[in-house]
């Protein structure tokens, strides 16, 4: 019996990977390493290069390694790309998906967990975001993601298989271990950015929009440490597995902080203060984005351990300067 993630060898996949494998499971990785590292996967999992889409594959993996769950991780995830080439993230997260749920459901999957996004929402104009606020992506990137919700949600109900969509609000921090964090070639999330500049790899940083209607000017996010956000996983797998229902749940902290506020962690947690430049806005963003997470604390559970920013940054801080020393790209 193995346990399959998909995207295994990117950032947050590559967490999950290392918790199974701590607790004894048996896991196989499926990844196209478009974006992610085989590097950063334990030796204990096995890895498949491969594409999710590729139906035949993944019957096969789950027949030959025995597959009774699927924890979904794959996918393309920069939010501005996808406003520029919609169609490229349609056929990567939904057509994809597509694919891999139809080829769980011929294997007799027990249970799926699938990464969905904070990006569902859109603008919901709330201070605080529950799972019955109206969904309302603004960004292809939301879409694609929102779609295959809707398309777990009706294959739930015809075939009868179960799942977790957890809707991720910011991902950030690194294993407190040192074993694996972001190692993506082309940084885009603000975290890891000023992280880099903070270390002198780039010179400085933009913020992307001053005019918000924030109480900076600058976008709010609630960034959730990647430990604790895979912990949500090995307890919604729990879940499944000991025959829970389906649901749908936001993961967050609760409370936001400005691309300001989070840039000046960065300053003070590495002691340099690095160039920053004001811009202007970039596409796709949102506002505001803090999760309600109460249905996620209910019916898992889940208890956050490592919320403060502080410790986040600090862990994405040593991940970044351990990358140069690594067999991992940047
Ligand atoms: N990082 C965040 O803040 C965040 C927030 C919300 C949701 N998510 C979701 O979490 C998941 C993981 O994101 P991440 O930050 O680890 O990104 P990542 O790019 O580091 O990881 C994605 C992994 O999937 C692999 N992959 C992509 N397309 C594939 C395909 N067709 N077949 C096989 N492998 C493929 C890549 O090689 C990579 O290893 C994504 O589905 C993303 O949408 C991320
Ligand atoms: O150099 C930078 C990078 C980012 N930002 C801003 O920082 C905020 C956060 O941006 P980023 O770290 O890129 O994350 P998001 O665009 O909020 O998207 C992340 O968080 C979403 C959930 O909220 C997920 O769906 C996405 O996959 C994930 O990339 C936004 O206001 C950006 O405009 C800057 O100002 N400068």
């Amino acid at each position: 019996m193995s346990i399959l993630v998909t995207g295994g060898a990117g950032y947050i996949g590559s967490h999950m990977v290392h918790a199974l494998v701590d607790r004894g499971e048996s896991v196989v990785v499926l990844d196209n390493l478009s974006t992610g590292y085989d590097a950063v996967i334990p030796g204990a999992a096995t890895l498949v290069v491969g594409d999710i889409g590729d139906g035949d594959l993944v019957d096969k993996l789950i027949a030959d390694h025995g597959v009774t769950a699927v924890a979904h991780f794959a996918g393309s995830i920069v939010v501005p790309d996808s406003v520029t080439d919609p169609l490229s993230y349609y056929e990567n997260n939904t057509v994809k998906s597509r694919s891999l749920i139809a080829a769980a459901v011929r294997g007799k999957v027990k249970a799926f967990l699938f990464s969905s996004t904070a990006a569902v929402y859109g603008e919901p104009g709330v201070d605080l975001i529950d799972e019955a606020v109206p969904l309302g992506p603004v960004s292809p990137y939301g879409s694609s993601k929102w779609m295959t919700e809707i398309m777990l949600r009706d294959s739930a109900f015809a075939y009868g298989f179960r799942y977790a969509a957890l809707r991720y609000f910011n991902v950030a921090g690194a294993d407190p271990k040192g074993r694996t964090g972001q190692s993506s070639k082309r940084a885009t999330h603000l975290i890891k950015i000023a992280a880099q500049a903070a270390l002198g790899q780039r010179d400085g940083m933009d913020v992307f929009g001053t005019d918000y209607p924030t109480p900076d000017g600058t976008c709010l996010r609630d960034y959730i440490h990647v430990t604790d956000l895979i912990e949500a996983h090995v307890l919604a797998l729990k879940h499944l597995m000991d025959g829970g229902d389906t649901f749908v749940a936001n993961a967050g902290y609760g409370h936001g902080f400005s691309v300001l506020e989070v840039i000046d962690a960065v300053k003070r947690v590495s002691g340099v203060n690095f160039p920053v430049r004001m811009a202007p806005r970039r596409a796709g963003d949102p506002p505001s984005l803090v999760a309600d997470s109460s249905r996620l604390r209910s019916i898992t559970g889940w208890q956050p351990k490592l919320d403060d920013l502080d410790t986040i940054v600090g862990h994405a801080l040593s991940w970044e300067k351990s990358l140069a020393g690594r067999n991992v790209q940047r």
